[in-house]
């Protein structure tokens, strides 16, 4: 027997988002006998406990009884329950200062620990993650940013619909000024700002045409990795190469900044990587680009202006291209930023529908197993010590 717990989301600010939705727990209990689900009452999750209720899942605040319990962000160390068998996003595989704490009090008590962001499949491609929603909000606050800075259309902000559906009925009727947009990524981020380009109706040209012509009507082009960066060498790709080395390559993103209005940025980056333009190109006369929706949101990390996240309520701000200050946003020389760092919690009912169904496919039956590689492989902590692949922690923990 298989009892699982869908716990209450403690870390503060409260996150919206749940493991699986009512409809997904009732068609699991119909589907497997042996698995009852049992769900921590919440007055802040995006599905009300009337909504478990109705579907027939039972509330209760004592999981005691759960041998598994599922949450989405860090769990606080005083509502960690001893021995019991934890998934969420534990954020610790970096040694992240702030979450030492929590592991620490997992291996205390006796808590097997196993990571969302560690499960992936044999490719090594992850199996689980928010990427997909991330590029719809980040899509849309890019286009609702330039509507409100040329003053020429105007959008509904994500957070007031109650879901993907009511969004999409938004755009229905949409007019977009003749627009040129430049996607960057082709991982999931990338794939939820495509499709927001889909439901607009906003035409797709190859980079080579797009940087060279005009258009009478909204289009985008998109850059993944291959026409993004070039070994300094041999001019060549090889991604292999490429992940490995990535400072030996240059980005060409520069052209780009000429021929485009929106950047909606979703490419993977880290410290090696070079960003995709400098302060000093901001500046030039040339540089075209009004609004930057960065997905990726690292801070002065891939784009340079970016000062740091900003929020839901409050998502855009202004980066003065000469003083390189933060300022209110849609002057004239700013450059608009939104950096929204949670955006998939804007749509909380649909991005957590997306990550059921992925637990669901691809590691629901792995958790029933006695040995499972994919399960095994992302287990931090089992028995009250770090297992062998993440013994790397242990000068963290101690
Ligand atoms: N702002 C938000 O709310 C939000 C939400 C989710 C994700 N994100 C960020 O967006 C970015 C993209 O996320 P995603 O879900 O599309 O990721 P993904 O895992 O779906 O895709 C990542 C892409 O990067 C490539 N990649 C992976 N490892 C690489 C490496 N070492 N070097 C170079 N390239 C590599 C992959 O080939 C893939 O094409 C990430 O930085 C992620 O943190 C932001």
């Amino acid at each position: 027997m298989l009892n699982l717990g869908l716990i209450r989301e403690e870390k503060q600010p409260h996150d919206n988002r749940v493991a699986f939705t009512p409809q997904q727990c009732q068609w699991i209990m119909k589907h497997y006998p042996d698995v009852t689900i049992t769900v921590q009452p919440s007055t802040w999750r995006c599905f009300t406990d009337d909504e478990y209720r109705q579907a027939g899942i039972p509330l209760s605040e004592d999981l005691s009884h759960c041998n598994i319990l599922l949450g989405i962000k860090e769990v606080p160390t005083e509502k960690l329950l001893h021995g019991k068998r934890y998934l969420f996003f534990s954020h610790t595989r970096k040694k992240q200062p702030h979450n030492r704490r929590m592991l620490q009090a997992i291996l205390e008590q006796d808590i097997t620990l196993i990571d969302y962001e560690c499960l992936v499949h044999p490719d090594g491609q992850r199996i689980l993650g928010f990427g997909f929603f991330a590029g719809v909000v980040g899509a849309h606050n890019g286009l609702l940013a330039y509507g409100k800075r040329t003053g020429q259309y105007s959008l509904v902000p994500v957070h007031r619909c109650h879901d993907f559906k009511e969004l999409i009925n938004h755009y229905f009727g949409a007019k977009l000024p003749p627009v040129k947009i430049v996607i960057t990524g082709s991982g999931r981020v990338a794939a939820g700002t495509l499709e927001v380009m889909g439901l607009l109706g906003i035409k797709y040209i190859p980079p080579e045409e797009y940087l060279i012509n005009s258009y009478a009507y909204p289009v985008y082009t998109q850059l993944k990795a291959g026409e993004l960066y070039l070994r300094k060498s041999d001019k060549t790709y090889s991604r292999e190469d490429f992940h490995l080395h990535p400072d030996q390559y240059d980005c060409r993103f520069l052209p780009f900044v000429t021929a485009t209005d929106i950047l909606m940025n979703g490419i993977y980056w880290d410290e090696r990587i070079p960003p995709l333009f400098t302060w000093s190109d901001l500046a030039k006369d040339n540089f075209r680009i009004k609004v930057i929706a960065d997905i990726t949101d690292d801070t002065n990390g891939s784009v340079p202006c970016n000062l740091g996240d900003s929020t839901i309520e409050d998502p855009v701000y202004g980066v003065n291209r000469f003083t390189q200050q933060k300022t209110t946003p849609y002057a004239s020389d700013t450059i608009d930023m939104m950096c929204v760092s949670n955006l998939p919690n804007e749509l909380p009912r649909d991005a957590s529908q997306y990550f059921g169904d992925q637990l669901m496919k691809y590691v629901f039956d792995e958790l029933l197993k006695t040995e499972s590689e994919t399960v095994h492989n992302a287990t931090i902590a089992h028995g009250g010590q770090l297992t062998e692949r993440f013994n790397y922690l242990e000068d963290y923990v101690r």
